[in-house]
């Protein structure tokens, strides 16, 4: 059903269940699209965008969502970078486990909210993705950590302005450092309180200058005359557009209290549970407040795992197998998907193994085994040793085969 029918439904029949759906905060998700990966299964998919930039897929908006859904991405071309919230679809089932174990913790635990793990209580994944092109209706994207078949229920421009801090430390050293450098920096004039109705935002108040990305001139933040006594760039204006807007009516909430001051981190403790403990006269402070505006910060274990970066290496019968593949369309033997050439698939493949897409378990419990994953149209079989990965085979994926999960 597209969403002017729907609406138009809802409208006639039930009015108000739309929105005491929405205020209760449950939605019923249409997916816009299924994204087309060179990732058909969950093993060897990188745990993250930034480890295989050449991992690429497609998504296409589906016409059940819009009648015309290449209306939907008018002006997205203009943006490097999206956001793609989608469903981890292959979980197997809901996960209510409130501590996992993500990989980089090497089989401690943390608590799920402080990890990207897949098993969490809505299984929403979000990815940031390189917007290579947009044809119609279909965004071609590279950087993906998405399988194949994956439901899509939204996509969203990447703006640094809004979505990334200037610069990123460690919690640990920002617990270290004198508490007097912490100090809030006082060219933003923004109150604590103001700072938490625009969602915790750690936005610096200061435009950005050293982006990678592209953003659209439009969206630049660019202070106008009314923003630059607070230093609220402009496109604060959108939070008024959504009903937002802080005016003497509406009452600031209060968080200041439910926040300790400092937080003493604890590493692994004796039942492998990361553990953080709070000073008893904590102070109303939130951690997050002891970092400069527009700084952000993130556990040790995030940046320095305990697992260590594999080197690759390739047997020359595996390269050779390799060699035999073609560009995508190409005749005559195997061909990729997306990888253009056998180099492309070889670094991507190299990315994949030097990040050790082993579980765990796999990695702990069954060093010996082989290990096999695909990736566009190509098998690939392998063995770990000590500190490297080695390719032993390459094949064409079989239409039928099933890797293992
Ligand atoms: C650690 S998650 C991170 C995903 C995303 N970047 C995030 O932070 O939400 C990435 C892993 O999810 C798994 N995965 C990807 N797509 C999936 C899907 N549709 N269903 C279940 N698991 C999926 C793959 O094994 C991949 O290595």
């Amino acid at each position: 059903m597209q969403c002017d029918d729907r609406n138009k439904k809802k409208k006639e029949v039930q009015p108000e269940i739309g929105s005491n759906f929405l205020e209760a905060g449950t939605i019923l998700t249409t997916p816009i699209g299924y994204i087309e990966s060179c990732f058909m299964t969950k093993n060897g998919t990188p745990r993250q965008p930034s480890v295989c930039s050449l991992s690429r897929g497609r998504l296409r908006i589906s016409k059940s969502v819009f009648n015309n859904p290449e209306h939907s991405l008018i002006g997205i071309e203009q943006f490097s970078h999206v956001w793609i919230l989608f469903v981890f679809h292959k979980n197997g089932r809901l996960s209510c486990k409130a501590k996992v174990q993500p990989p980089r913790l090497n089989g401690a635990k943390t608590g799920v909210f402080s990890t990207r793990s897949p098993h969490r209580p809505n299984a929403i994944g979000l990815t940031l993705v390189r917007l290579e092109k947009v044809e119609g209706s279909t965004l071609y994207l590279s950087g993906i950590d998405i399988i194949h078949g994956t439901p899509v229920i939204d996509i969203k421009p990447y703006i640094p302005e809004y979505d990334s801090p200037q610069s990123t430390v460690s919690f640990e050293d920002v617990q270290q450092e004198s508490p007097n450098k912490h100090e809030k920096s006082t060219n933003c004039a923004l109150s604590e309180t103001n700072t938490e109705l625009e969602g915790k935002s750690t936005r610096p108040c200061q435009p950005t200058i050293d982006h990678s990305a592209h953003v659209p001139e439009t969206k630049q933040a660019i202070p106008d005359s009314s923003s630059e006594i607070t230093g609220i760039p402009k496109e604060t204006s959108e939070l008024e557009d959504q009903n937002l807007k802080i005016n003497e009516e509406t009452p600031l909430p209060i968080f200041e209290d439910q926040y300790p001051r400092d937080l003493e981190c604890k590493k692994a403790t004796k039942d492998g549970v990361l553990q953080f403990t709070q000073e008893k006269d904590a102070n109303t402070i939130s951690g997050n407040n002891n970092c400069r505006t527009g700084e952000s910060f993130v556990p040790t274990w995030v940046r320095d795992a305990p697992v260590a970066i594999l080197k690759v290496r390739f047997t020359p019968q595996a390269e050779k197998e390799l060699m035999q593949f073609k560009a995508p369309n190409s005749t005559g033997g195997p061909s990729f998907r997306y990888f253009q050439s056998p180099e492309e698939a070889k670094c991507a493949i190299s990315n994949v193994l030097c990040a050790d897409p082993r579980s765990v378990y796999r990695r702990k419990q069954c060093q010996d085994r082989l290990f096999y994953f695909s990736l566009d149209t190509v098998h690939i079989t392998c063995w770990f040793g000590d500190g490297f990965a080695e390719v032993l085979q390459i094949q064409p994926v079989r239409e039928n085969s099933k890797a293992q999960s």
